[in-house]
């Protein structure tokens, strides 16, 4: 009795100072869908995690209620476009917001053709997040991520309130693809591995670094050109795979929540937090390319330091010079439609 009256002392006080007990606030945009709700379920097992709101257009209030049943800590609710300030309330207070919304792939497209139906939504999205949660580290999962991290950007800019330290895309999907499938090729634990991804979200512009890994010039060609392949083309073995069902959801959720959990433990101040994410980086901003995945150390105010590249070989210099182009076009695609639909 007496333990449990202290355990339930310990979590009220939780709400009163968020930081300093490690009790923050995650809100989740587009809850229902393939990735919304493992990656709710996920971020509702995180012990930092203490209150979990969920927004959708459809049933996030069902899964409020399912995850709600769960004993951790967290307490979890959902809301619908049908409450008139429901969007504002899942954001208000928010020290994390988690953006799955958005429509995925199928077969036979390419990230790129989501942007017709995506970039309105994530520019909604964005809008209320400026407006409500205007300090939160805004974390975009929708695709094509190249393009709607720019959106993110323009709204906040536009409404005076953005922060690149806190404006994260999520790429960890590449991070984790690449360490299961260099751990494929040299025969080793995947869980031991780390392989930097650096560029961006979309086939030419992953630019996996194997040569900051301990296999550097150890691959033969053959087998380091099909690893690189399938690293950049990850996400198109899925979409097949789901023959029109959507593209990758279970692993996402895993990316998302590991890369939500590393900004929570950036904000509580714990040290050595690193993580590879499409964030603004000023390293190529001369050749119009302003935002670039990076190594980036994870701290109380979002993005601590962002890694250089240091030394590349010739191959993946090739493909970051590739890389490059193609971000160019991505991001000013980003920033128009925001210019000319605001
Ligand atoms: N960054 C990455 O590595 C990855 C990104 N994705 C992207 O994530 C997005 C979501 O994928 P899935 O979950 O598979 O799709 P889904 O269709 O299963 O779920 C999307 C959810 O968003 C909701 N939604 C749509 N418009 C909304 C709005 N205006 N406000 C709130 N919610 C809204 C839908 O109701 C649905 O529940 C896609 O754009 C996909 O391409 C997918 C895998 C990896
Ligand atoms: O391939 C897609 O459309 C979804 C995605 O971004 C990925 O799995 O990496």
């Amino acid at each position: 009795m007496f333990a449990r009256f202290t355990r339930a002392s310990r979590f009220a006080a939780r709400s009163f100072s968020s930081t300093a007990l490690n009790a923050y606030k995650v809100s989740v945009l587009g809850a229902a869908g393939g990735i919304g709700q493992p990656l709710s379920l996920l971020m509702k097992m995180n012990t930092k995690v203490t209150d979990l709101a969920l927004y959708d257009i459809k049933l996030a209030k069902g899964v409020a209620a399912d995850l709600s049943h769960i004993p951790t800590n967290s307490t979890v609710k959902g809301f619908t476009p049908d409450e008139s300030d429901g969007l504002a309330t899942c954001l208000k207070g928010a020290d994390v917001v988690l953006i799955p919304a958005g429509v995925p792939r199928k077969p036979g497209m390419t990230r790129d053709d989501l942007f017709k139906t995506n970039a309105s939504i994530v520019r909604d999205l964005a809008k209320a997040c400026a407006e409500n949660c205007p300090t939160a580290a805004i974390c975009v999962i929708c695709n094509p991520v190249n393009s709607t991290v720019p959106i993110v950007r323009e709204v906040f800019k536009s409404k005076g309130v953005f922060n690149p330290k806190k404006l994260f895309g999520v790429t960890t999907l590449d991070t984790l693809r690449a360490n299961r499938f260099i751990s494929e090729t040299v025969g080793s634990d995947p869980t031991e591995e780390d392989v930097t991804v650096v560029g961006g979200h979309s086939g030419i512009t992953i630019v996996p670094l194997i040569s900051k890994t301990q296999y550097k010039g150890k691959i033969p060609k053959e087998k380091y050109e099909a690893l690189v392949n399938r690293i950049q083309h990850g996400g198109d073995e899925v979409v097949k795979a789901k023959a029109g069902a959507g593209s990758a959801t279970l692993s996402m959720a895993s990316a998302g929540a590991r890369f939500a959990g590393s900004v929570l433990n950036g904000l509580a101040g714990e040290q050595d937090i690193y993580e590879s994410t499409y964030i603004e980086n000023p390293e190529f901003k001369d050749e119009g390319v302003e935002f670039f995945a990076s190594r980036v150390t994870l701290g109380p105010q979002g993005v601590k330091e962002i890694h250089e590249l240091g030394l590349l070989t010739e191959v993946e210099e090739k493909m970051l010079a590739t890389a490059k182009e193609t971000l160019k076009k991505n991001i000013k695609k980003g920033v128009d439609f925001v210019k000319e639909n605001p």
